[in-house]
């Protein structure tokens, strides 16, 4: 992935990971490190912007006419991840928890602060998302695989285990736009999850496809765990959290409210949820 050309991240080099810890016996190796990282989005409010006034503007030459409206979806985030962690992302709906997710992945550079990562990472984010829904499946096996950097002799070694897992043999030559929703995400899950990650990052991607798959799709992400160097999860489902993951950070309006061992940071966070519901 060429994340090395993004703004404001620094990956760690070789002799980075050479270097002893001056402080620790037992040295512990950062992975990810975020150091004051913040995160704008533009919204653009004013609902009576229409098309002919944006016409009017380009063809006038007129700049940032358009009132915008600043949101902060992540402000001030420090925190380092180790090998060998296994991180939960908590919190409510809107606290941040996929935008610091597609921080780590490097598909959003932050607005200011820095982000460090050592290894390859792989996003179980947007499954499927580069598509071509006029291509065959297999073409598109092909295509997903060229998009995660995978060289296609590789690709063409993995694309029978991908239909052993999907169970979608039969339909390889079918046009993708003929697949149905459960079909797609099967077949997006599949090729997402044939990758060696050392940085493994999963948004809601343990509840793909019906029961039958999700059991297998379940398997694999715990295999894909285990192979894992460090994993970062986010999910409402906080039994998962607290039988997968040993750290949680919780996360409220952007901001990291508290970060610890994940049983405490669940029982918090629930506490907090119930009190603040009733
Ligand atoms: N591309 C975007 N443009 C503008 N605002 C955005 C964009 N993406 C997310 N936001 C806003 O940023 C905030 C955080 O969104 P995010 O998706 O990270 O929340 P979340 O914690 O993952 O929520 P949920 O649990 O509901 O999935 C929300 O207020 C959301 O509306």
């Amino acid at each position: 992935m060429p994340y090395s050309s993004r703004k404001k991240t620094r990956w760690f080099s070789d002799s980075d990971a050479d270097r002893p810890s001056p402080t620790a016996a037992k040295p512990r190796e950062p992975l990810i490190d975020l150091a004051g990282v913040s995160l704008r989005f533009v919204n653009y409010t004013d609902k009576a912007y229409s098309l002919k006034r944006a016409v009017l503007d380009l063809v006038l030459r007129r700049e940032n006419v358009a009132p915008v409206e600043d949101f902060w979806a992540l402000r001030d985030i420090s925190l380092r991840i180790d090998r060998g962690e296994r991180v939960a992302i908590v919190g409510g709906n809107g606290a941040g928890k996929s935008t610091l997710l597609r921080v780590l992945a490097g598909i959003y550079p932050p607005t200011s602060g820095t982000l460090a990562v050592r290894g390859n990472v792989a996003p179980l984010i947007e499954m499927g998302a580069g598509f071509n829904p006029e291509l065959s499946g297999g073409d598109n096996i092909l295509l997903n695989g060229a998009m995660l950097g995978v060289p296609r002799r590789v690709m063409l070694e993995k694309v029978d285990d991908i239909w052993e897992f999907t169970g979608l043999r039969d339909f390889a030559d079918l046009p993708l736009k003929y697949y149905s929703s459960g079909m797609y995400m099967r077949l997006a899950f599949a090729i997402a999850t044939q990758i060696d990650p050392e940085i493994l990052i999963i948004d809601e991607a343990l509840s793909v496809g019906d029961a039958v798959f999700k059991d297998k799709a379940r398997g694999r992400i715990l295999d894909l765990m285990g192979r894992s160097h460090a994993v970062i999860l986010v999910s409402h489902d906080m039994a998962t959290l607290r039988e997968l993951c040993t750290r949680g950070i919780w996360l409220r309006q952007g901001q990291v409210v508290a970060d610890g061992p994940i049983s405490t940071i669940v029982d918090d966070y629930l506490a907090w949820t119930f009190a603040s519901a009733g």
